[in-house]
Formats: structure tokens, sequence, C-alpha cells
């Protein structure tokens, strides 16, 4: 059986532990490194997995490690686990926005079979979206435990293209946050017009899921499904000619593009470590 490491018990690591344990996989093969006492308690309670306050124990008997930490503390863990990794050789994930793979192996050692990947909260759920990318140390059975992993929270894609994995940040990774402000400024102009909020609230949380399963049950291209709701010269057809003349797709571009150049920085800022 798989034994699988998570160093980092967030938010990231709780969903994916959550997804692993639905799916199938008993706890004994779980442990987790968290430097939180508070953390770790509730993932004991919650989980029954072991949990550790030092990261090398939690990696000692790991076939997978998940890197589930922030960038920025990346430098101060792969001090502490190269010794270890260099031994046994784990099959290495890492979660962590912007970080390259040449990073990892730069750090934890160049001979490690590594997969950089980028998950989303909705694997909280079981809807996630991950985009994988593994470095060419990893084998094909060692790309099946990457996925069975991810696949425990939602659907996954690999991405050949490195390049690609700040695009794939920049959709899915940040994309729920991108809906929940949609959410809130359409709650929010209902509630100009004199709604009251819990209505509007519940109206356009409702409208986001109607839509979103629209687009997943109905395999139509959103093009398709938007021109449905559009009559002609109706209400909506008035929205969208706002839209339009705000540069709507411009301003998503836009977005889209920010939060792509954040994942580099994050990278770069690391790349004297
Ligand atoms: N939140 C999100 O939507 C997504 C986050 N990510 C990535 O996942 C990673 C984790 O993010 P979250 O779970 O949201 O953050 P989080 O802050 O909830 O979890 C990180 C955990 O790492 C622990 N930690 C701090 N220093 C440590 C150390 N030296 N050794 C071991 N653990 C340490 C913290 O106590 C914390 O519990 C980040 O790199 C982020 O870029 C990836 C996809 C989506
Ligand atoms: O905001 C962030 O940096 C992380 C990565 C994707 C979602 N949250």
């Amino acid at each position: 059986m798989t034994h699988i490491a998570f160093i980092g018990g967030g938010n990231m690591a709780r969903s994916l532990i959550g997804g692993l344990l639905k799916t199938g996989t008993p706890a004994a093969n779980l442990r987790v490194a968290e430097p939180l006492a508070q953390a770790r308690e509730s993932l004991g309670r919650d989980f029954s997995v072991a949990t550790f306050d030092d990261n090398r124990l939690a990696a000692a008997d790991a076939d997978v490690l998940v890197l589930a930490v922030k960038p920025q503390v990346m430098p101060a863990i792969h001090h502490e686990l190269r010794d270890t990794l260099q031994r046994k050789r784990p099959l290495l994930i890492s979660i962590a926005a912007g970080v390259r793979i040449d990073q990892l192996e730069r750090w934890f050692g160049n001979l490690l079979p590594i997969v950089r990947c980028m998950p989303n909260t909705p694997a909280l759920i079981g809807a996630g979206a991950t985009g994988l990318c593994a470095n060419l140390r990893v084998t094909p059975q060692q790309r099946e435990q990457a996925q069975h992993i991810l696949d425990a929270v939602g659907i996954t894609r690999w991405i050949e293209d490195e390049a690609l994995m700040d695009t794939v940040t920049a959709l899915s990774g940040s994309g729920p946050a991108y809906f929940f402000a949609f959410v809130e400024a359409l709650e929010n102009a209902a509630v100009a017009q004199g709604m009251p909020r819990e209505t509007a609230r519940i109206l356009a949380t409702q409208t986001c899921l109607g839509a979103g399963r629209m687009l997943v049950e109905s395999n139509e291209a959103p093009a398709t499904l938007r021109q449905r709701v559009t009559s002609p010269n109706g209400t909506t057809q008035a929205a969208l000619e706002s839209f339009s003349a705000d540069q709507f797709p411009r301003i998503v571009a836009r977005a889209v593009g920010a939060a792509t150049r954040r994942g580099e920085e994050l990278a770069a800022a690391l790349d004297k470590d």
C-alpha cells in the first residue's frame, strides 16, 4: 500500500486528505507534518491521521510526499528534507503556486520524480479541477499515483508544457475567487435596486449553480448556452451589450494575465534560494 505524507496541513492538504479517505485510502497510510498544534489536533480529530511537528519524521517512510505549503515556505523545508529525499527518492508532488520543477529539482535533488500540480478549493467538496505536470523521472506508475490522489477531489488534466502551469493557476487555481467576486457583484447590484440581501444572494447563488451544471451536463459550448438565454432585443442582450461596452472579455483577460504574472513572480522571488 502506498504511504503518502503531507508537508503542511492547511486548507488544500485537508481537501486532499478528505478526498483520499472518501475514495478508500486508509487513514493509516497518511501522515501530515504541520507546525501549528491546533491544526494538528483538528487533523487528527477530523481524519484520524498521524500528525507530526517534525517534517522529517512525517516524510521518513513516504512513497509519495505532497508539499502543501506556501511557496515562500519552500526554502525552509528543503534544507530539512533534502537528505531524507535523497535516500528514499519518493514521488514528490508540489501544489505550490508558481514554484517550478527545476527549482524543486535544485532544492530537493535532481534525481527525484516530481509532479507539479495546481488544484483548487472546490476540491473540498470533490468538485476540484487540477492541472498536473511531470518531470522525466516520473514513471507511468507514479503518474497514476499522482493522478489517483488528485482524482480523489475532482477532475484532472495533464499539462505537458510546464510553461502553461501558471496559466492553469490563473484559470482554475484562482478561478473560484473570480466567480465568488462575480456573485458578490451580482448580489450587490440587486441590493442596490432594493432587493433584500438574503433574496439577492440565494437567487445569484442558484443562478451560478444552475449555469455551472448546464455547462457540465449539457455538453454544449458556453457561447451556445449564452445564445439560448438571449432573446433578440430582450433583457439579456441589453446586459451583454453593456458588458461588451465595458470590454468584459478584456477585463477577464487582464485579470488572468495578472494572476499568471504573479505566479511567475512568486517563483522568480525564490530563484536566489
Ligand atoms: N488556496 C488555494 O485556493 C490553493 C492553494 N494552492 C497552493 O497550496 C499551497 C498551500 O495553500 P493553502 O493550503 O491554501 O495554505 P494554508 O496556509 O491553509 O496551508 C499551509 C500550511 O502549511 C503550514 N506550514 C507553514 N510552515 C510550514 C513548515 N515549515 N513545514 C510544514 N508546514 C508548514 C501552515 O501552518 C499551514 O497550515 C500553497 O502553495 C498554494 O499556492 C494551490 C491551489 C489552490
Ligand atoms: O492565490 C494563490 O496564490 C493560491 C494559488 C491558487 C489559488 N490560491
